[in-house]
């Protein structure tokens, strides 16, 4: 579905992703890592809002490299950024409409996919006029994921979504998360490696702008080096 290749990229004379090679598939990946190891980075690069140094990047046998940013989004990558990003005087429906409305594809579908939205997360819909910015980080998570939802993605990105939630809010979002995956290929970076585990079908390991280990869900659960670096043991 994503194929990274060689990617490199820098801020200046700091690289911080070196010749990164990943390829993703249909269903859910995790990208862990602590602070700082490049995970937003490499979003940025797959969006195209961070220049590659070297290597490509293809999503669905295209290649991106040339594309703008509204181009790629337009072939069906959805990206659920780390600050939210949500319209916080807006109410609840009109940040999910707007949404909708990005995408050309996704436009004439928007009544019957704001349904499927409110199904995933229900309290969206009791709270259709709320301004956005009233409502609790967990539910504010919920509508930015429900937001990205709208431009009916192929592949969904969450960058870190169980920043500054409680840990019984990120379980029900994990939950959430690893029920969508039928219907949407997700990639998710995470510090939380793990609740995503219980999410992801894969998942990758990076440190200092490389991975280091790659495994499937269990795989990794059962990794001591894992477990000890990662999971607080
Ligand atoms: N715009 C920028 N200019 C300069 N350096 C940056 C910029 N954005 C990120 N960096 C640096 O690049 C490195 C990787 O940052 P990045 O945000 O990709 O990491 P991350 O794994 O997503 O971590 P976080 O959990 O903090 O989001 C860090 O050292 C960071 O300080």
């Amino acid at each position: 579905m994503l194929e990274l290749k060689n990617i490199s990229c820098s801020y200046g004379r700091m690289p911080v992703v070196r010749d990164l090679t990943l390829k993703i598939e249909e269903g859910s990946t995790g990208l862990f890592g602590p602070n700082g190891a490049g995970k937003t980075t490499i979003i940025n690069a797959i969006l195209g809002l961070v220049s590659l140094k070297t290597g490509s990047i293809s999503f669905r046998g295209i290649e991106l490299n040339k594309l703008k940013t509204h181009e790629r989004v337009h072939l069906g990558i959805s990206v659920v950024p780390q600050e939210r990003e949500l319209f916080p005087l807006m109410t609840v429906y009109e940040n999910l409409i707007v949404g909708g409305q990005n995408v050309p594809s996704a436009r004439e579908h928007v009544e019957k996919t704001l349904e499927e939205v409110c199904e995933i997360f229900p309290i969206l819909k009791e709270r259709f006029e709320q301004k956005a910015g009233t409502m609790s980080g967990g539910q504010q998570r919920q509508l930015a994921v429900g937001r990205a939802l709208m431009a009916k993605p192929k592949l969904l990105i969450l960058d870190e979504p169980s920043l500054g939630l409680q840990p019984s809010i990120v379980h029900d979002l994990f939950t959430i998360l690893k029920d969508m995956k039928k219907d949407v290929s997700i990639m998710v970076t995470e510090q939380n490696v793990r609740e995503s585990l219980r999410a992801v079908d894969t998942g990758h390991i990076m440190e200092n702008g490389e991975i280091i280990i790659t495994g499937t869900a269990d795989e990794l659960s059962n990794n001591p080096e894992v477990e000890k670096a990662y999971m607080g043991l």
